[in-house]
Order: C-alpha cells, then structure tokens, then sequence
C-alpha cells in the first residue's frame, strides 16, 4: 500500500510521501519492521520521541510525531495530536472494517452495554462481536485482551480482522482513558452512547470536569456526523446527563433518551419477579411487556440503552423486544456463584466505584428475606494505583448500604494493602470488619450466611488474578471471586 495514499485518504496535507510503501503500524518501536509507520507519542512513563532513532534504523518508513520532534531520515508527519493523526491514518490502512460500529461510554455499565448489544444483534441474525473490558466476544468465542480498550493498532487490526471473518455488528466500549488516548478510532461510528457518570479515575483525569471532557469525546468528535447519540435519563436526570444531551445537541446527532424520562424508550414500569424483572416500556406511541430475565434496576438501565443502540443501527424493534426477553447474564456482573449449605445465595458482582457498589446493593436488597432477619452481607476492597479518593466513599457506600461489611483487599498492585484498606474503612461505620486476604475475607462472609441472607462479593467479577506488586515486582496471583466462593462454600460443608 502507498503511504501517499493513505495520507491523502486521511486527509492529512502539507506531506509529500514520495513512493514510499507501507508495510504496518506500530506504536512500540520494537514492534518496527521496513515499512512500518510509527505513531512516536508521549506517555506517562515513556516518551516514544527517545525511540524514533531505533525506529528508523528498524526501517521506519515515516514517523507521526510532535513538530518538535527530531525526524532524521525518516518522513516525519507531524501532528499537533499524534495519537489522532495516527489512529486516522492507520485506519485508512486496516480495512475492510465492519459495517455497523457503536461504541459505549460512561463510569459504569459499559462492558454490560456491550456485551448486551452484541447479544441483541445476535438474536436479530447478525454476525456480531464484542470488544471492552471481557476481551474481544465473537461468534466463535472470546479472547481476553488485558484491558478495556486495547492499543490503536491492536484495535483497528482486530476491527479489520473481525471484518474478515464477516462479523458485520461491532459495540465497543470506550473507556475514558481510551477516549483521551485517541485509542480507539478513526473508523466510522454508527452511534455512540453514554450510561451514567459519576467518580472514578481521578487519579489519571485529576478533575471530574477532566474525566467529563474525556468521555465528552465520544459524542464531540468519535461518532460520525448525525449520528444517533442514546442517553440513559434515571428517573432524576442529573446535571452530567443534561451536560450530555447538550454535547450531543451541539454536533447536531440525533439524541435518543431512554429511561424513565426517556423519549425514545421509556422505561413505564419495572417490577422485581423471582428472577428477574417485569417491564413496561414505551416506544414509538406503543407499551411493550418485557421479561428481563436480570435482576437488578441497573441491568435494566443496560438492556435498554443496547435495546436503544441496537434499533437506532436499523434492528427491527419487535426483534429487539423478543431479545430482551432471552439476554444471558453478562460475567462477574450479579452473577450468583453459589448457594451456600447453609442456603445463602453468593452474588459476585464487578463494582469497584461507590456509584457503582450502591447499584449492586440496591440490585439485591429486595432479595433478603427481612421478615426472617436477613441481612445484606458485602465483601469487597478497592484497587491499588488507582483513584484514592474513592476509596472512603465506596467504605461509607458500602456500610449505609449493606448490614454487614467485610473490607479485603482487591489488586493492591504497588501500594500496601493494608494502607488501602484503612483508607476505605475512614467512614465506614461499626458494622464494618477488616480482614485483609481476600479467601479469608470471602470465608468469612460465607460462614455467616444464612437461607435469609444475600452475600455479595465485589470489586473483581469475571477477573482472573490478584494483582500484587508493580512495575519487575508485579505478580498475578490466579484468583477468580466465582470459583473461590464456590470452594469456600464446599469446604464449610467437608
Ligand atoms: C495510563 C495509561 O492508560 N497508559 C496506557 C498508555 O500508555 P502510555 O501511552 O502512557 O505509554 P508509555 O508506557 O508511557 O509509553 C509511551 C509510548 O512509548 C512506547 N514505547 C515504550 C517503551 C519502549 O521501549 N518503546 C516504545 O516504543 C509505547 O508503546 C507508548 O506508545 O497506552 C498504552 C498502549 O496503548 C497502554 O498499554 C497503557 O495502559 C496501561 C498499561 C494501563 O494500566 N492502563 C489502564 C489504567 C487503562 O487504560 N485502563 C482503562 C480501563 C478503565 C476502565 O475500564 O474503567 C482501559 O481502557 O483499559
Ligand atoms: N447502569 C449502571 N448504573 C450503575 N451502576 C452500574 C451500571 N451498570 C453497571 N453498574 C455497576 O458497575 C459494575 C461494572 O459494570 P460494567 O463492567 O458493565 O461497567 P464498565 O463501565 O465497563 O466498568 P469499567 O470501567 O471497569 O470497564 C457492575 O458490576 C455494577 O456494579
Ligand atoms: N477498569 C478498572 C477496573 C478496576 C477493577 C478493580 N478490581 C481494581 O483493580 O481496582 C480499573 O482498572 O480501574
Ligand atoms: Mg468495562
């Protein structure tokens, strides 16, 4: 493929690439072979700039970098924002690309959305995949990727070879990180969508205000022209929802809420059953009966906003209501791991933000019997290396929340475990305990349950591994919360 091509193809002027062929794309200069384009970016430990030498000598056929940067025998494209510069480009470079692509944002509830979506399409007959924090979803299975958002070029190939394969459905999540990376675009955006929002990750965007705008990317710039923008409204909703439905009205997209004040789909009515939800939701001047076979008002919000993503991208709506009615439960998300002997129900769910912890205790509080004294018994801890602040606020969720708190430790990563947990027991209240490692912790809980009870682990869901230690120290320790709930109620019965 000629590089002159691809420029001209994204747009991109003022560069003349001679003859030059382009074999790939790399943004680790020890990924370089002749040919390869180079994005030379600044990061948070490296700045690729340092490597553009090694690049070149690698056989770099041009490098996207800063103006700043010394290119020396190399075409240098230079770019005020090299990281979208080169997602631009690199996109004219891995075709073909699937036909429909949606992508979801927002503090919680983006795996879900996902995941929910490409379900939905399924059921409608489509060849539909999956990309986010679970990995990569296919038709033909899954593969764990290690982030939300993997690198540019490890997304667009995977776009591309999704494509190939005949997936023509693709719902990504963008996760703000991904968002302010410039980590995951450059091709066509059929739609975007924003859940909710709320802390998290001020560790990386320092400001809520920050961590808005980053999201805010989404619909300021990644999806296309006109796109359709969907907006979860709660039945409240709040000042960051209204800021979104502003964000989309100013690109000029088609803004589609839903929820219960929403206009596209309202949600008229929700009712717990045994195991799920009766729901009564609005559309187009018709109320539709819906069993959500989920529990929980937040994995309702999610259904809806994937029912939402899936009609704006052309599904057939009353396909899209019969889906509803059949969606699997997405892992690590109120997943029941076990009933106890005892005949405690043990939930494993993924929350890790106080917003997030008080939609997973409030999913399972109708579910203690309290006319037999149960109580809502909460294990969980909060991540090392990430966001401090949240860490007291999760602690104060949590103990209004539940009736009894056992605080853990969750991928202490660098930081000392115990630190951590101190600091998400600073306004905890009395029926809150501590107990450091996290089998114990889940041991613990699982001894106390009783038939009347709902125990709730949080904080990993479908995770693998504890994560201890950072940078040549770090360990992953196989730790999964489903499989350890699992022994320690067969051990209590041995
Ligand atoms: C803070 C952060 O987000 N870092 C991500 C970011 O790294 P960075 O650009 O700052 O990279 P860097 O390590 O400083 O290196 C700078 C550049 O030098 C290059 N390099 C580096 C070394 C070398 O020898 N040669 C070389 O060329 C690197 O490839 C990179 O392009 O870009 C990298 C590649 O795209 C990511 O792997 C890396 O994720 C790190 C590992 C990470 O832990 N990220 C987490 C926080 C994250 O992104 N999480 C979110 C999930 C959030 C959520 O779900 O709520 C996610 O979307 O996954
Ligand atoms: N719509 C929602 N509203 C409030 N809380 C939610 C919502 N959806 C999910 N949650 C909570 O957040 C947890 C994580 O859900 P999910 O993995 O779908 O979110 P995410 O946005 O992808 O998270 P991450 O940022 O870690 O990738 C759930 O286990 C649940 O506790
Ligand atoms: N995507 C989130 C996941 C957090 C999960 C929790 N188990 C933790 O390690 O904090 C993050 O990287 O912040
Ligand atoms: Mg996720």
């Amino acid at each position: 493929m000629r590089l002159a091509d691809l420029i001209q193809r994204a747009g991109i002027n003022g560069v003349d690439a001679g003859d030059a062929a382009v074999t790939g794309f790399a943004i680790d200069h020890r990924k370089i072979a002749p040919g390869t384009v180079f994005g030379a970016f600044q990061g948070a430990k490296f700045n690729a700039e340092d490597f553009i030498p090694a690049a070149i000598e690698a056989g770099a056929a041009a490098i996207v970098a800063r103006a700043e940067a010394k290119v020396e025998g190399a075409l240098h494209i230079a770019s005020d924002e090299p990281r979208q510069t080169f997602a631009n480009l690199a996109a004219k470079f891995f075709t073909p690309v699937p036909e429909t692509v949606v992508a979801v944002t927002g503090t919680n509830g983006k795996t879900s959305t996902a995941e929910m979506t490409r379900q939905i399409w399924r059921m409608c007959g489509e060849r539909a995949a999956s990309i986010g924090t679970l990995g990569v979803t296919t038709p033909d299975g899954s593969v764990s990727t290690g982030l939300t958002t993997p690198d540019i070029v490890t997304f667009l190939s995977n776009m591309s070879g999704l494509a190939r394969e005949g997936v023509t459905h693709v719902a990504y999540e963008a996760s703000s990180h991904g968002l302010s990376q410039f980590r995951n675009e450059g091709l066509r955006v059929n739609a975007g969508a924003f859940t909710n929002f709320s802390r998290d990750h001020l560790d990386y965007h320092e400001t809520m205000e920050q961590y808005f705008a980053a999201k805010m990317r989404l619909f300021d710039e990644v999806v296309e022209d006109g796109a359709p923008a969907i907006i979860w409204t709660g039945p409240k909703p709040d000042e960051w929802t209204k800021r979104a439905v502003q964000h989309a009205k100013r690109r000029g997209l088609q803004v589609l809420t839903v929820g219960e004040q929403g206009d596209f789909l309202r949600l008229a009515g929700r009712e717990a059953t045994q195991l799920g939800q009766l729901l009564a939701i609005e559309h187009a001047g018709e109320t539709k009966s819906v069993k959500l076979p989920l529990i929980g008002a937040y994995q309702t919000a999610n259904a809806l906003v994937s029912a939402a993503l899936a009609m704006a991208t052309g599904a057939d709506a009353a396909q899209v209501f019969d889906a509803l009615g059949r969606l699997q439960p997405v892992r690590g998300r109120l997943e029941r791991a076990v009933i106890t002997a005892a005949g405690a129900p043990v939930y494993v769910d993924y929350a890790h933000t106080p917003d997030a912890l008080e939609a997973a205790t409030v999913a399972l509080r109708p579910h203690v019997d309290e006319a037999k004294g149960g109580k809502l018994i909460v294990v969980f801890g909060a991540g090392g290396d990430r966001d401090t602040g949240k860490r007291a606020p999760m602690g104060e969720v949590a103990s209004k929340a539940a009736d009894t708190v056992i605080v853990t430790d969750d991928n202490p990563r660098g930081e000392d475990a115990a630190s951590i947990r101190r600091q998400v027991l600073a306004k905890a209240g009395d029926n809150t305990t501590e107990i450091g490692g996290r089998r114990e912790a889940i041991a613990y809980a699982i001894a106390q349950g009783s038939a009347a009870d709902i125990i709730l682990i949080a904080g990993k869901g479908h995770e693998e591994g504890q994560i201890i230690g950072s940078g040549d120290n770090m360990r992953i320790l196989p730790f999964n919360d489903v499989q350890v709930a699992r022994e320690c109620a067969a051990e209590m019965v041995a």
